[in-house]
């Protein structure tokens, strides 16, 4: 386990608020690009300040003075003049049109990229060819084109790189801002009345803000390296005014004799590269919450399990799914929060267990934890014990789990659109499902699949196969999905509000064909809803989960005709009746005003 879930595994702290500069300087390798940046900045900023000597009076006779020689500590160069002096004067020159041309780049190609991705269409499609035009070039010949026309020196340099980086930006920004534009709290913005300046400073610029950061990170780096480069070719910085580019140019002839002339600056240009780019990811992860929270995190194969977990032994002998006392839970920033407490449940072969309860109950996350599929980081199972035939789940090898997954506990989700690859036909899909626990020949998953899809009510199901989720209703998507879970014969389906997205007929269908299927194949069912009256339809017993505990379990007929629980009770009055009308929202809607909660 690793350091920061150990320290998940501590005792629980109410999770506070951590500022962005302290989450910077937690991210240990930005706090090294930071400190190292800050170290290299101040000297150059410094640098008149500090006791180095000229960094242009000439010594023809101390030239070329090795480093840690006498008054010299890096040396000097072909003509005598300090490596040191020049190094800081010079590191400030690159650095100064390094980020001013970033800032420069930034701004434009920003506010290119943000006007094409919103407006879309034909402005759109005429401002990115001009982009990429500019894009077509190589790089470096346009910004020695460019000099070539302005003139060598500094200034001219500064304005050719921020040309030639403001086409990088404006691509990145676009992107991002062209799905953002189409997004739905855009929309939301603009059926609130709000202007397109206004939608596009408050929805669209904050979420494009990290991109255009990292842009900013890794091309400041990058535009050092281009300043340098054309110094080096003797159009930047002009003799005697030293950059890091002029002094590689310079340290060029003497590589060999003395090389500290060009390794010194070669090492100066690295250091701001690394600590540019290393800071560059730290402010992004601060900016973006999604990072911050490790939400975007790749997550590891499994939920990570405490070791000093408790793990009850008791367990329903004749259960072929025992859930036994499970926490799982968050850490944010090592910060751990439970989601789901003491939850214990038991399922037999050929059983539908309904799990019921308001949004954010716990229902999921419970159903996730039984195959270790709840994302780390951020989440952790800290307590409890779930048996598979016997068998502890959370201490099974990672191969063996999963192999468990799909083929002994299968799960069908709500939405099949997200679960469902768009680019690949539907009967290759299930093909691919089949093949991960089975060995068969492409014939034989074809036949297999195309039976499957005909077993959960797809018609014409050979033609069907060839078609991609786009072309399905959602209750045909809904049964691939069925068809997908059923594909390796589990001993367990958790099925996660399979019919919440579908019209109350084909809900109908999707339960029927369900409990056919079930009752076919003696498989055990986790049912999970917000509904009652699906409950009724399908499931032998039922639990009742609210904040992250079950606060009732019973046979599905004897808990909806004698509740026990405040909260069951309320959810059972919220399912409504024909014909009730305005009286059933007047007796349901105290029921759940916060002071009637329990
Ligand atoms: N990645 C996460 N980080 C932090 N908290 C999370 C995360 N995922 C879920 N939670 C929290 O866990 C709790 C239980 O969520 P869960 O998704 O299990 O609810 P649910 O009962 O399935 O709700 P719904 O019916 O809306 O799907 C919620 O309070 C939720 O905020």
């Amino acid at each position: 386990m690793s350091d920061s879930l150990l320290a998940a595994a501590a005792p629980t702290a109410a999770p506070g608020r951590i500022s962005s500069w302290s989450l910077l300087l937690g991210n240990r390798l930005a706090a090294i690009g930071f400190c190292l940046l800050v170290v290299l900045a101040l000297t150059a900023l410094l640098a008149p300040l500090l006791p180095l000597p000229d960094p242009n009076a000439t010594a023809p006779a101390e030239r070329l003075q090795p480093v840690l020689s006498e008054g010299h500590l890096l040396g000097t160069d072909q003509l005598g003049r300090d490596m040191l002096s020049r190094l800081v004067w010079g590191s400030r020159v690159s650095m100064a049109v390094g980020f001013a041309a970033t800032i420069v780049a930034a701004l434009i190609g920003s506010v290119i990229g943000l006007v094409a991705g919103y407006a879309g269409g034909r402005t759109d499609n005429l401002v990115m060819r001009g982009v990429d035009m500019l894009m077509a070039f190589p790089y470096i010949l346009l910004a020695l084109a460019i000099v070539a026309v302005l003139g060598p020196g500094l200034m001219n340099a500064l304005y050719a790189i921020a040309v030639v980086n403001i086409p990088f930006f404006a691509r990145n920004v676009r992107g991002v801002t062209l799905a953002l534009a189409r997004a739905e709290f855009v929309d939301a913005a603009r059926l609130s009345g709000k202007g397109h300046l206004s939608i596009l400073a408050t929805e669209v610029l904050p979420n494009v803000l990290p991109v255009i950061v990292i842009t900013m990170s890794t091309t400041a780096g990058w535009m050092i390296l281009e300043t340098a480069g054309l110094s080096f070719l003797g159009l930047g910085a002009q003799p005697p005014q030293a950059d890091l580019g002029s002094m590689l140019g310079e340290g060029r002839a003497q590589l060999f004799t003395a090389p500290h002339v060009s390794i010194v600056p070669g090492v100066m240009i690295f250091l701001i590269v690394i600590s540019l780019n290393l800071l560059g990811d730290g402010v992004r992860d601060v900016l973006d919450p999604r990072l911050r929270s490790g939400a975007l995190m790749r997550p590891g194969p499994r939920t990570e399990v405490a070791r000093n977990r408790n793990r009850p032994e008791n367990r329903a002998p004749d259960a072929i799914l025992n859930v036994e006392g499970l926490e799982t839970g968050f850490s944010h920033n090592g910060q751990y929060a439970p989601a789901v407490k003491d939850v214990s449940l038991h399922l037999r072969a050929g059983e539908c267990l309904g799990l019921i309860g308001e949004s954010g109950s716990g229902k999921s996350v419970t159903a996730l934890s039984v195959m270790g599929l709840v994302n780390s980081p951020p989440g952790l199972i800290r307590n409890g014990a779930i048996y598979l035939n016997g068998e502890d789940v959370l201490a099974m090898p990672e191969a063996k789990l999963i192999s468990c997954r799909g083929s002994r506990v299968a799960y069908i989700f709500q939405d099949p659109l997200t679960t469902l690859h768009p680019m690949h036909p539907i009967g290759r899909q299930i093909e691919e499902a089949i093949a991960a626990h089975q060995r068969l020949d492409r014939k034989h998953l074809r036949e297999r699949s195309i039976a499957l899809l005909e077993r959960v009510g797809i018609p014409e199901a050979a033609e069907r196969a060839r078609h991609y989720p786009h072309q399905l209703s959602g209750g045909q998507r809904q049964r691939v999905g069925i068809a997908m879970a059923l594909a390796n014969d589990p001993d367990v389906i958790v099925a996660d509000e399979p019919t919440t997205a579908l019209d109350v007929t084909v809900q109908a269908q999707i339960l029927d064909l369900l409990r056919e299927l079930q009752e076919e194949r003696g498989v055990a069912l986790l049912f999970i809803t917000h509904d009652f009256g699906v409950v009724s339809e399908i499931c032998d017993r039922v639990a009742v989960m609210k904040d992250g505990r079950v606060v009732e379990t019973g046979e599905t007929k004897e808990l909806l005709s004698n509740p026990q629980h405040d909260y069951t009770k309320r959810l059972i009055a919220c399912v409504p009746e024909i014909g009730q009308g305005r009286e059933f929202l007047s007796r349901v809607a105290p029921l759940f005003r916060p002071e009637s909660r329990s």
